[in-house]
This record gives structure tokens, C-alpha cells and sequence, in this order.
């Protein structure tokens, strides 16, 4: 075994990238990047995927500035020495955002950013963009849906962007939280810290606290929820 598959978080990224067929030869993709441990992972894990992979691809990572992003120097210091390809858009929205409509800040802000990286992504010619959502993502979602609107529905590895052919990827979909920050503690990154003021009491986190109960009876809880929206028995649903 190489240096590279010994390494529990790229091998399960690997893992990914395979099983769901999330990467075809000659793909072009854009990584969301926000400057946390995921997304970082996620533009690091691809860039080295890329070294040794069968296909041939191209990954760039992209950050998408929208006023509450910290200071970015070191970190974009950090990620140019590890050699990886990153650019910086900006387009300062955050700051105007408020409750509208009925939506939170934090829902307007996430449509703005998708739809500048999607913009951004079809300007350049990517055909896919890549979303640093995690192992622990997918579950909250899960319950969340089933709690919130009494439905079945996690977050798909691989989708299709609407009105495009751009492909949306999600190659962290089998890695949890501690292998990505263990990662990211032997990769030594300075992470970048957002002064966003609206994320705080996320619905999430309800969530997560429950997720957490169910795992100190039931460890692989997360693994099996994963393994179970592959596995569903259609002729026992109602
Ligand atoms: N400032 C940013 N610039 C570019 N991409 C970003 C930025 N912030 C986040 N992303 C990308 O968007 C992904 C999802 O972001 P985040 O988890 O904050 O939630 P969200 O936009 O509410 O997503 P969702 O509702 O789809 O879970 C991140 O994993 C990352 O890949």
C-alpha cells in the first residue's frame, strides 16, 4: 500500500470519486471553496487525486468573497506553496443581507454564492463543480427532512445543475468531520475564519446534538443512514 492510500481521508475521497462515478475523463471542475476545513480538504484532496488517477482532469478551486470572509493572505499563501490552483471573486453582497421574504440571511447568502459559482464555472468553460458537503452533512439533511417535511431525501453524491450541463459533485459525501480536521491538522493549513454575524442557533445543530444521542448507542449510525439511502427496498415504502 502507497504512501497516498494509507491515507484514510484521500482513500475514502477515492472511494467517492469511484463508486458514484462523480469524475469522467477530460472533466473540468470548479471547487466551492470557503476557506474551512471541508472545502479546503476537498480543493487538496482533488488536486492530489488528479497526480494518480487513471483520468485525465483538471481542478481549480474558486472563493467566492462576499464580504465576511476574515483576512485571507496566509491562507492564500498557504494553498499557492501546496501548489493548488485558487482564485479569488469578489462581489461584496453579504453585508445588504437581511430577513427577506420570509428567508433567512443565511439562505439568500448560500443562492447568491451558488449562483455567482455556477456563473463563474460557465464563464470559464468548467463542466463541474464540486461542494465540499460531508459524511455528517448528508445525515443532518436525512433527519432533517424527515422531521422538518416528512420525506425521504439526503444529498445526492452526484447531481445535475437546472438549466445547465454543468454537474454538480460531492466527493466528501463518505468522509466525517474528524478525518477531514485530523487531515487538515497534518496538512497544516491555516484555515480561514469568516466574521459572518448570521450564522448562529442553525437548525442544524439541533440536529447534530441528535445525531450525537443516537451514536453513543448506535456508533456507525451515520455509515449505516449512508449505506441505507443506497439500499432501499422499494416494495416495502407505502
Ligand atoms: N465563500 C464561498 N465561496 C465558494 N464556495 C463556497 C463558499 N462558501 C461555501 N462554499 C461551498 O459551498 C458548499 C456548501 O456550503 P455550506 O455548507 O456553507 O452551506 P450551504 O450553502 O447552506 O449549502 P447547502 O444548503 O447546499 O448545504 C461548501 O462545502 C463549499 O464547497
Amino acid at each position: 500500500m502507497n504512501k497516498w492510500e494509507s491515507n484514510v481521508y484521500l482513500k475514502k475521497l477515492r472511494q467517492a470519486v469511484d463508486h458514484f462515478q462523480l469524475i469522467k475523463p477530460g472533466d473540468r471542475i470548479l471547487v466551492g471553496v470557503s476557506g474551512g476545513k471541508d472545502s479546503t480538504l476537498l480543493l487538496y484532496g482533488l488536486s492530489q487525486l488528479r497526480k494518480v488517477h487513471p483520468y485525465n482532469f483538471e481542478v481549480e478551486g474558486l472563493i467566492v468573497n462576499h464580504g465576511m470572509l476574515g483576512n485571507m493572505e496566509t491562507y492564500l499563501t498557504y494553498c499557492k506553496d501546496l501548489g493548488l490552483k485558487l482564485t479569488v471573486h469578489t462581489e461584496l453582497y453579504a453585508e445588504s443581507l437581511g430577513e427577506e421574504n420570509g428567508f433567512s440571511p443565511c439562505y439568500t447568502c448560500s443562492r447568491l454564492r451558488k449562483g455567482i459559482v455556477k456563473r463563474i464555472a460557465l464563464e470559464k468553460e468548467f463542466n463541474a463543480i464540486a461542494y465540499g458537503h460531508t459524511l455528517e452533512d448528508v445525515v443532518e439533511t436525512f433527519f432533517m427532512n424527515i422531521v422538518k417535511q416528512g420525506k425521504i431525501a439526503g444529498i445526492p453524491a452526484l447531481s445535475q445543475e437546472s438549466e445547465s450541463d454543468i454537474k454538480l459533485i460531492r466527493p466528501l459525501i463518505l468522509l466525517d468531520e474528524v478525518a477531514i480536521q485530523k487531515a487538515i491538522e497534518i496538512l497544516g493549513i491555516p484555515l480561514m475564519h469568516d466574521t459572518c454575524t448570521f450564522a448562529h442557533g442553525r437548525v442544524r445543530d439541533e440536529a447534530e446534538k441528535v445525531i450525537q444521542r443516537i451514536e453513543e448507542t448506535y456508533p456507525a449510525f451515520s455509515e449505516q443512514v449512508v449505506k441505507a439511502l443506497q439500499n432501499v427496498d422499494l416494495n416495502r415504502l407505502l
